[in-house]
């Protein structure tokens, strides 16, 4: 099938020769588990220091602040944009810090190792909507590329068993060796996109991340789909989403 005749029965306009998928929350069910590890990582550095500076234990909130200050975001963004919501400032340290200390990058390798913990213990799940989406658009071919702010992106997609549908990957770790700007920052799908040797109008961004949909929109891409695992649709629209659908088997026409 030529990737013409696909996009219309993918639920894309004909100008599209490529997808461009976030990870987290998108393809797998790690989106809540980041949430979690944010959650347990903030609250007890927020009761430590409230217990220190006796003033009022607020925790984090897993789905309010994760969605706002968190969500799409790398690592050390999410980190700093909580802390600054709560108008906290630590010092950014060094990435060798001990776990202990209180620094931007302690937490944040505190928060990683939650994260990693979760998922040698439980594996990763994937959304089987998006799984078939994804084959659908390979069948249809489309170029294909994931383009995640997580830099555990490569032991996530193999996690799930997703590996070999990519021919493309940008992520934490890409961004970081190429000094990319994160989400929401178009940089990193319009390297997914030069990846796949498309220009921005000729690919799709799928995302369920506030941060995420507004890089697709900021990078003039041709379609940005946004996923609501949330309940956030009008939120996801307002950021940059052309679309918003609860699962990706809804954009195919035969479901
Ligand atoms: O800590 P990691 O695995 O590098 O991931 C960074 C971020 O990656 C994003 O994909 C997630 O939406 C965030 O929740 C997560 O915090």
């Amino acid at each position: 099938m030529s990737a013409c005749a696909g996009t219309a029965a993918l639920g894309l306009p004909g100008r599209v020769r490529g997808c461009l998928f976030d990870m987290d929350g998108v393809l797998t069910r790690t989106a809540t588990v980041h949430a979690r590890a944010w959650k347990s990582m903030f609250d007890e550095f927020l009761r430590e220091r409230a217990a220190r500076t006796g003033s009022p234990f607020v925790p984090f909130d897993a789905t309010a602040d994760y969605d706002r200050y968190v969500d799409g975001k790398e690592r050390l963004d999410g980190t700093r944009s909580f802390l600054r919501s709560r108008g906290i400032d630590l010092p950014e340290g060094s990435p060798d810090d001990p776990r202990d200390a209180l620094t931007v990058h302690a937490l944040s390798n505190r928060k990683n190792d939650l994260v990693q913990a979760i998922i040698d213990r439980d594996g990763v799940d994937t959304f089987p909507g998006s799984v078939r989406y994804v084959r659908a658009t390979r069948d249809a071919g489309l170029r294909r590329a994931v383009v995640s702010s997580s830099a555990n992106t490569v032991k996530v997609l193999s996690a799930a068993g997703l590996t070999e549908y990519f021919e493309a990957r940008i992520d934490g770790v890409t961004a970081q060796e190429r000094h990319l700007a994160g989400k929401p920052a178009p940089d990193m799908y319009l390297a997914g996109a030069q990846a796949l040797g498309l220009k921005p109008s000729e690919a799709a961004v799928f995302e369920d991340a506030l941060a995420g949909v507004a890089a697709g929109r900021a990078g003039g891409f041709a379609f940005v789909v946004g996923v609501d695992r949330a309940g956030q649709a009008d939120e996801l629209r307002e950021h940059g989403a052309d679309i918003v659908v609860t699962d990706l088997s809804e954009l195919l026409e035969t479901r």
